[in-house]
């Protein structure tokens, strides 16, 4: 068995579906899971539209569910022509489309949204795609079955960003998609979608078609989970930056998780976690070029000093200055339960004496952190703050890699520097505008050598 992943442009419209039917027919004999993403774009398009009728623009959130439905409708109509599910596909999808519409209605006498409220809406991208997809393989005469994630992805109840009952995704995988798989049958399910006990929808953060991917393969016990995404693999930066990245063809699961941490978007950041876990090796692959060598992720790769560079803009930094740190026992553990208290991930920390510093990807709760964190000392926050991440699992075997990095660099100023633990990541932190420029150097130096 195999969960194969689908992405946002790689379900773009009928054209990218057809081609998601052709790479998994070829692999019918493994027993493919499909799970897709919403078709590329709709879930900010979900989201807008909810914020602004909130925010007392029905008419603009109206709209923009019509160009929604239409788009939907004109996909099925050019994937399923005139035949009978085609009609009644659309029905359905069509029907969604009302409810959203009232939706949106209600959220404009309201005037705000809920998480919960959001998680409702952003879920429809997944559940209509899947059902779209599902449609395509058996509009081709392929056996698919659309599941309902809301099914299998069990999750607490922390809205737009839920997080996985894995005991219970297990249960749910057996009754509802090993039965599938033993018949020959092709299950197709959304992504990023869930729900909490009394089955409420809920979502798995944005980027979470991939984790809930990787969940279901370790529910499965499958043999592989592959993401199909629109590039050719993992490469050495994100080709957005670095338009001459190179394709990465092995990387370890450590070095592939602290890049996905610090900015390749390619993989959401908790993907590898369930994959290491039951060590199923996870492949990334370019649904446009199905033939392509894509990335093997698995526990071992040839060591290097680096292996890639990522990059996040938009961090904030705070830094905290106490002279009661010093010699102090607890002193940082009684800091970081502030973090903890205001559900609050930290990223890069660093500490001296007399300060600790650490950076933020979620600024949300900022204000009551920096109230809380007033009563230990000083406290300075810089919020256009940026990261690069150089990440090698040869970082640090005394080769001259962090020294090159700094060199590289030249005359970017760097505020915190942090070799993790594992000594596979040196972290930098530097002005967000200074991200791209840090990139390209760090790049050049690494991998553009002249031969
Ligand atoms: N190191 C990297 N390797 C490959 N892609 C990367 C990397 N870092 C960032 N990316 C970006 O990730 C994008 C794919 O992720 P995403 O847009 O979430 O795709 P999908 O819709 O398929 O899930 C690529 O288009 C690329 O710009
Ligand atoms: N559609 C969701 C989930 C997702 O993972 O999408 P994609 O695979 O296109 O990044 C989002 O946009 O956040």
């Amino acid at each position: 068995m195999i969960v194969a992943k689908f992405g946002g442009t790689s379900v773009a419209d009928a054209a990218a579906i057809n081609r998601v039917v052709d790479v998994i027919v070829n692999k019918q004999a493994s027993g493919p899971v499909v799970v897709v993403s919403a078709l590329g774009g709709a879930t900010n398009v979900l989201l807008d539209l909810a914020h602004k009728a909130a925010a007392g623009e029905l008419l603009a959130a109206l709209q923009m569910v019509e160009q929604l439905r239409d788009r939907h409708l004109r996909e099925v109509h050019a994937l399923l022509g005139s035949a009978p599910e085609a009609d009644e596909l659309a029905l359905e999808i069509s029907a969604s489309f009302d409810e959203l519409a009232h939706l949106a209605e209600a959220f404009r006498t309201l005037g705000y949204l809920t998480p919960r409220s959001l998680d409702t809406v952003a879920a429809l991208g997944e559940l209509l795609s899947s059902q779209i997809v599902a449609a395509a393989f058996r509009h081709r005469g392929y056996p698919a079955v659309w599941i309902d994630a809301r099914d299998v992805m069990k999750t607490n109840d922390f809205f737009t960003r839920a997080e996985p009952d894995v005991d219970a995704i297990a249960l749910a995988s057996q009754e509802h998609l090993l039965p599938l798989l033993q018949q020959g049958k092709i299950p197709v399910l959304g992504g990023f979608v869930g729900s909490a006990p009394g089955r409420v929808t809920t979502t798995l953060g944005r980027g979470g078609s991939d984790y809930s991917a990787s969940l279901i393969g370790a529910a499965i016990d499958a043999t592989a989970i592959e993401i199909w995404t629109d590039v050719d693999g993992m490469l050495t930066a994100d080709p957005r930056v670095i338009p001459g990245a190179q394709l990465i063809e092995r990387i370890s699961f450590d070095e592939a998780a602290e890049l996905a941490a610090f900015g390749a978007k390619v993989l959401h950041p908790a993907t590898i976690a369930p994959a290491v876990q039951r060590g199923i090796p996870v492949f990334v692959f370019n649904s446009r070029k199905p033939d392509g060598k894509g990335t093997m992720i698995a526990f071992d790769a040839p060591r290097l000093p680096v292996r890639a560079i990522a990059g996040k803009r938009s961090t904030t930094l705070v830094k905290l200055r106490s002279s009661r740190m010093l010699l102090a026992p607890g002193f940082l553990r009684r800091v970081f339960e502030v973090f903890e208290t205001h559900r609050t991930s930290v990223d890069v920390v660093t500490t001296s004496e007399v300060s600790v510093s650490v950076t933020l990807d979620d600024a949300t709760n900022l204000g009551a952190i920096l109230q809380d964190l007033a009563a230990f000392g000083d406290v300075a926050v810089e919020r256009r703050s940026g990261i690069v991440a150089i990440v090698g699992a040869g970082i640090a075997d005394g080769s001259r890699a962090i020294a090159d990095a700094l060199i590289a660099l030249g005359p970017i100023p760097v505020y915190m520097a942090s070799l993790s633990a594992t000594g596979i990541n040196f972290t930098l932190v530097i002005d967000d505008e200074q991200v791209v420029p840090a990139m390209q150097r760090l790049h050049a130096a690494f991998f553009e050598h002249a031969s």
